[in-house]
């Protein structure tokens, strides 16, 4: 590949007491990638994705985004850097209503924020209505719109993960991070989320997501990061990755880990 590395995970490590929960796993992401993390339950994808948004700082190793070290920073400061999240338990704002979740989003890189919001001033109300239209292309993007005035809280389970798509794009990052996007979702649902990630790849955005379901997987990902036991044991594009008998192993090998 040509271009810098987007994200650059070298040697990241976290260890709970005695368990390596990830352990020297190293992996790059270039721009404009969708890159999946697999692996069975407690494998240490969680955890991965925890210390590179910030909520858990790695006992060693470092993360680079676009050209800067981010090892061990807030998640705010790293959300500044251009790095977003979902979470595997949706985190909609019940209290509001579809269009305002989005808004939530679009603040982060205006200059006003919601409190200061209150005063009205006219670079508020300027800045308001920015955060509108914005908030309204996202929700068109992932094809919500209608429901922009809807409570947030009365959109079914898989609008709700669109939305949080939406307000994770909204904030303009470079690379969004996806915790099991396709859990709970029905086919239909799953295959929008996978067209709304592609339009939005199309457009330059990169992607890293933790996925159980292997369709997904292996029909979105341009590569694929196995990790079994904290460790990297395979990576490459799907087809490599289908093959590997490591993986297959991993998978398939023991009692009770549960095949996926
Ligand atoms: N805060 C913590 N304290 C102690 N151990 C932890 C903590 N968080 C995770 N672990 C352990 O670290 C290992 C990796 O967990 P992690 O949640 O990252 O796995 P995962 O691959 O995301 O699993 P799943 O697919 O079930 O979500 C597991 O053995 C888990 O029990």
């Amino acid at each position: 590949m040509m271009s810098n590395p987007l994200l650059e995970v070298k040697s990241l490590t976290k260890s709970f007491g005695g368990v390596m929960a990830v352990c020297d796993v190293d992996f790059l992401l270039y721009p404009g990638e969708i890159v999946a993390v697999i692996g069975p339950n407690g494998a240490g994808k969680t955890t991965l994705f925890n210390m590179i948004t910030g909520v858990m700082s790695p006992s060693s190793g470092t993360v680079n985004f676009n050209k800067k070290e981010i090892t061990g920073k807030r998640p705010f400061q790293i959300a500044e850097a251009g790095i977003t999240r979902t979470f595997q338990n949706l985190q909609v704002f019940e209290n509001m209503t579809v269009v305002e979740n989005v808004m939530s989003g679009v603040h982060c890189r205006l200059k006003t924020g919601f409190l200061t919001s209150g005063f009205r001033l006219p670079l508020v109300k300027r800045e308001e209505k920015q955060a509108y239209e914005i908030a309204m292309h996202y929700l068109e993007k992932v094809g919500i719109s209608d429901l922009a005035h809807e409570d947030a809280k009365v959109l079914p389970y898989g609008n709700q993960r669109l939305l949080e798509i939406a307000r994770a794009a909204a904030s303009s990052p470079k690379l969004i991070l996806l915790d099991e996007p396709m859990a709970g979702l029905n086919p239909q649902e799953s295959s929008q989320l996978v067209q709304v990630i592609q339009q939005m790849r199309s457009e330059g955005m990169s992607f890293l997501f933790v996925e159980h379901d292997m369709e997904t997987v292996m029909g979105i990902s341009d590569r694929i990061v196995v990790i079994d036991y904290g460790k990297k044991i395979a990576e490459g594009t799907p087809a490599e990755i289908y093959e590997n008998e490591k993986v297959i192993a991993a998978y398939l090998g023991t009692d009770e880990e549960e095949a996926i």
